[in-house]
């Protein structure tokens, strides 16, 4: 078998286009344009094109974007004094602290000092709360990223095996909380499963998203099962998944590539949630 590769691009691009056509429609109600702040903090290289892209995605969506650059040795109050200050912006729909942090700043305080109405990273405890109940709001944007794509290839998800590798708070248990609402059966693997092949084996789905370069094998898939790769790795050999693409892509039904596949989604889910928020704060029923 080879599979149907999934194309991120695109269904990041298509993603965009629509949310692109209901903000205009939200500033002709509303007479203001959503607005999506983004902080950096320090100079991590990888992270700035990341920010650049979401100012530009926010720009292109016909979105307002605030950008905060910081030196690295910014300290937390000043962080958090900024984000203060976001939530209480009315023109500051969504707040996005990009991540990682450096390490002499406590992560954790700063997500849980964002507003989570204006959290559209989906990182606040609220929030993960709300996704764990199925209450109403954000969800993070990677995850819901790859539940779109599986759903593109899977219309009816419900009953479906799914193997969730990996077990982080941003992607990992927020991907198996989202599955098990689609009435998948959810197994979540990580680095103390004593058999992780023998989980991965008889998944319809499986979701890798464990930071180790090419960790999932290809005699690990089910034949025609769907394969979603979160990973980027940085590798001598160049940007690889956490999937051994070239081996699983021979027994896979779909697979997503690395690049190409869920990074595009991150973005294009950021910018919809962003749409999303706004819709709430104005009371506005978002179309998407
Ligand atoms: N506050 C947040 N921080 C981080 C998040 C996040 O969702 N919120 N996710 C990642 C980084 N990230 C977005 O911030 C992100 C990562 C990758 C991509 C992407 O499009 N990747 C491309 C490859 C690009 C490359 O060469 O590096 C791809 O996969 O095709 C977009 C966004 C951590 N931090």
């Amino acid at each position: 078998m080879t599979a149907t590769i999934i194309d991120g691009k695109a269904h990041a691009l298509a993603l965009r286009t629509r949310v692109a056509a209901q903000v205009a429609t939200f500033r002709a109600a509303t007479g203001r344009a959503p607005g999506l702040a983004v902080v950096l903090v320090g100079e991590d290289p990888a992270s700035a094109v990341y920010v650049r892209n979401k100012g530009k995605a926010t720009r292109d969506a016909g979105m307002e974007s605030f950008e905060h650059r910081l030196p690295a040795d910014t300290t937390s109050d000043v962080l958090l004094a900024l984000v203060a200050r976001l939530n209480a912006d009315p023109a500051v729909d969504g707040i996005l602290v990009q991540l990682p942090l450096p390490a002499h700043i406590d992560a954790q305080a700063v997500l849980l000092a964002i507003d989570p109405d204006k959290d559209v990273d989906g990182f606040h405890p609220v929030n993960a709360g709300r996704l764990a109940i199925g209450a109403e709001g954000f969800v993070p944007c990677t995850p819901l990223g790859c539940l779109m794509l599986l759903q593109d290839v899977h219309p009816h998800l419900a009953g479906l095996e799914a193997v969730v590798v990996g077990r982080s708070n941003i992607v990992g248990k927020p991907m198996a909380q989202l599955l098990l609402q689609q009435s998948c059966t959810v197994t979540i693997v990580h680095s103390r499963t004593r058999d992780v092949f023998g989980h991965t084996r008889q998944a319809d789905i499986v979701v890798a998203a464990v930071g180790i370069p090419q960790f999932i094998r290809g005699d690990w898939i089910k034949p025609g099962a769907t394969v979603i790769d979160v990973g980027i790795n940085r590798t001598d050999a160049g940007l690889v998944g956490d999937v051994d693409f070239a081996a699983a892509a021979q027994v896979a039904g779909a697979i997503t590539p690395v690049p190409g596949g869920v990074g595009p989604m991150t973005i294009a889910c950021l910018i919809r949630n962003t749409y999303v928020s706004a819709c709430r704060r104005d009371g506005v029923e978002a179309r998407l």
